[in-house]
């Protein structure tokens, strides 16, 4: 699904209205049928709502939404806020409609003394501002958000919490905007929905499809998209009837040091669980039993070194590299690292310690073999290229990075956001916060070793990889729990999620 700015948004929205056509009234009520229709689904017939209401096509939301409820045995208070002299057209409109129902009671609030006693059990609509917001909050608008935000009733935001940016939120005061337990937004999610500052405005959010036009959806172009299920599908590749191990080729995992063999075996495991055909894991000589014993699927290539990563085989036999769980940072693991970038032209995933080694060592950077996967979290983001502001600081700085260096990148998290050579930002929708634990990673840099290996370009061996981890964590959290997950699970639920994807 393709994430648009707020401005694309109100274009396509005019693009509807044109060439549906539809009246720009009507695709608001079809907007506040969707609205209701979750409503219905979600609370039972007696609950009371208490709806505020803006000046813009968000409060016509709210007031159409008021009308459509004061209809069944809901209950339902408006609170028209007066921070301007006009409404827009159709907020005009359906307060006129909603008026000469003579159903609901509309309250004014035109100073912080108008604020209505807000109950614990009613649930609170945000229909104050929506993607029109063109500055923070100031004056009775914020003093109004604070208000709602200390109350204890459930608070949904329609669109977008009233406030909040669609976008770039650095010098916004999030505090000064509405915290809902959930956002109802039409048709697309926002791209500040998925930045983890601004989760206790947005809630849980949902999306509200209202039959935008699809050829300007199709046609516009947006450098974002939100990755679901059937985009995974259509980019995995067929196994033939008559193929061999030969095919799925032969992947190099460089991993594990003294004391961290478990990221070799996690890695190693992934790898060989999403259907590469030989897998050698290239390891210090103290890991061999423990290698062999482990995982006795996997070939093993032993250093030099009896504790950590200085050197590596001959790569002519191999399809693919991954590099970096456990390897640790030690000088001679540095120099060895500086000599496979030179030297490696295959297809090459990095994570972990050989992100740390670059960090430490930024002339590396310019070396980096073209094409190439990086999947750094947060920190391993940030000690390679700079701190950051916040998410959308970061989220420019990773596309900038992906074309500038013309590489592949994973920054994971909640959404992992997955930005290629030409600046495009693909967020992953799987996962939970169960995964937030030691090896998870690892985990993810075998299943895109595997991948790479098996031939996949790698912009679709990180959008697939990062996408079948999360399931596998959502699998298994689903049966175990988030707080029991290991990332040992995660490639135990790897065939499952893998089979998923094969349905
Ligand atoms: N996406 C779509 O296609 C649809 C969107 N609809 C609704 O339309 C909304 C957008 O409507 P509008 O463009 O009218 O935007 P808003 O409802 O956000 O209101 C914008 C108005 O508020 C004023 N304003 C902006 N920031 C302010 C601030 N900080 N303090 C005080 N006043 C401020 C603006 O000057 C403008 O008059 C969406 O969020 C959604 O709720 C629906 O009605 C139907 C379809
Ligand atoms: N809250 C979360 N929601 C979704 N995925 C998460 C969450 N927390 C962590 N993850 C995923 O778990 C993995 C953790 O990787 P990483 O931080 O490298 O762990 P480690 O270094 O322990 O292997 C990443 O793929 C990340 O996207
Ligand atoms: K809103």
């Amino acid at each position: 699904m393709k994430i648009f700015t707020s401005k694309q948004i109100a274009e396509i929205d005019a693009f509807t209205i044109a060439h549906e056509p539809i009246a720009s009234i009507d695709l608001m009520e079809r907007a506040a049928e969707q609205l209701f229709s979750w409503i219905k689904k979600r609370y039972s017939e007696e609950q009371s709502f208490q709806i505020f209401v803006g000046p813009g096509n968000n409060g016509g939301d709210g007031l159409a939404l008021a009308r459509l409820l004061s209809k069944t045995k809901f209950k339902v208070e408006v609170y028209l806020v007066k921070v301007s002299k006009n409404l827009s057209v159709d907020c005009q409109v359906n307060l006129d409609r909603l008026r000469s129902q003579n159903l609901v009671s509309i309250s004014e609030i035109s100073t912080s003394h108008d604020f209505p006693v807000i109950f614990d059990d009613s649930v609170d609509v945000d229909a104050l501002l929506g993607s029109g917001l063109s500055r923070p909050l100031d004056g009775l608008l914020k003093d109004l958000v604070l208000y709602l935000n200390t109350s204890k009733a459930e608070l949904v935001a329609i669109d977008i919490p009233s406030g909040l940016f669609g976008e770039d939120n650095s010098l916004n005061n999030l505090h000064h905007c509405v915290r809902a337990d959930y956002t109802l937004s039409f048709q697309f999610p926002k791209l500040s929905f998925l930045f983890p500052e601004n989760v206790d405005c947005v809630g849980n959010w949902q999306v509200l499809p209202i039959g935008l036009h699809s050829r300007i959806i199709d046609e516009m172009e947006s450098p974002y998209q939100l990755v679901d299920e059937n985009d995974i599908k259509k980019r995995l590749k067929k196994r033939g009837r008559f193929s061999h191990k030969g095919i799925y080729g032969h992947g190099l995992l460089i991993s594990g040091s003294y004391g961290k063999m478990g990221a070799a075996i996690l890695a190693s495991k992934a790898a060989l669980r999403s259907g590469i055909g030989l897998l050698s894991t290239h390891i210090p000589r103290l890991g061999y039993d423990i290698m062999q014993t482990a995982v006795p699927e996997s070939m093993v290539s032993i250093d030099r070194s009896d504790i950590i990563f200085t050197e590596y085989p001959d790569l002519e036999s191999f399809e693919a590299i991954g590099i970096g769980p456990g390897i640790d940072t030690k000088q001679n693991s540095f120099r060895a690292l500086e000599e496979l970038f030179e030297e490696c032209d295959k297809p090459l995933v990095l994570d972990a310690d050989a992100l740390n080694i670059m960090g430490q060592n930024p002339q590396l950077k310019d070396n980096l073999p073209k094409g190439c996967v990086l999947t750094p979290h947060v920190k391993e983001f940030e000690r390679l290229v700079g701190s950051c502001s916040d998410s959308f600081d970061r989220n420019m700085k990773q596309r900038d990075f992906s074309k500038k260096q013309s590489v592949v990148m994973v920054l994971k998290g909640a959404f992992s956001a997955i930005t290629d050579q030409n600046g495009r930002c693909y967020f992953n929708s799987t996962g939970n916060p169960g995964m937030a634990t030691a090896g998870s990673g690892d985990v993810l840099t075998g299943i895109i070793l595997s991948l790479l290996s098996q031939g996949y370009p790698s912009l679709d061996a990180a959008l697939i990889g990062v996408y079948v981890h999360g399931l596998a964590g959502d699998m298994a959290a689903d049966e175990l729990g988030q707080e029991a997950l290991i990332a040992g699970d995660l490639v135990e639920y790897l065939p499952k999620a893998w089979k998923k994807l094969r349905e």
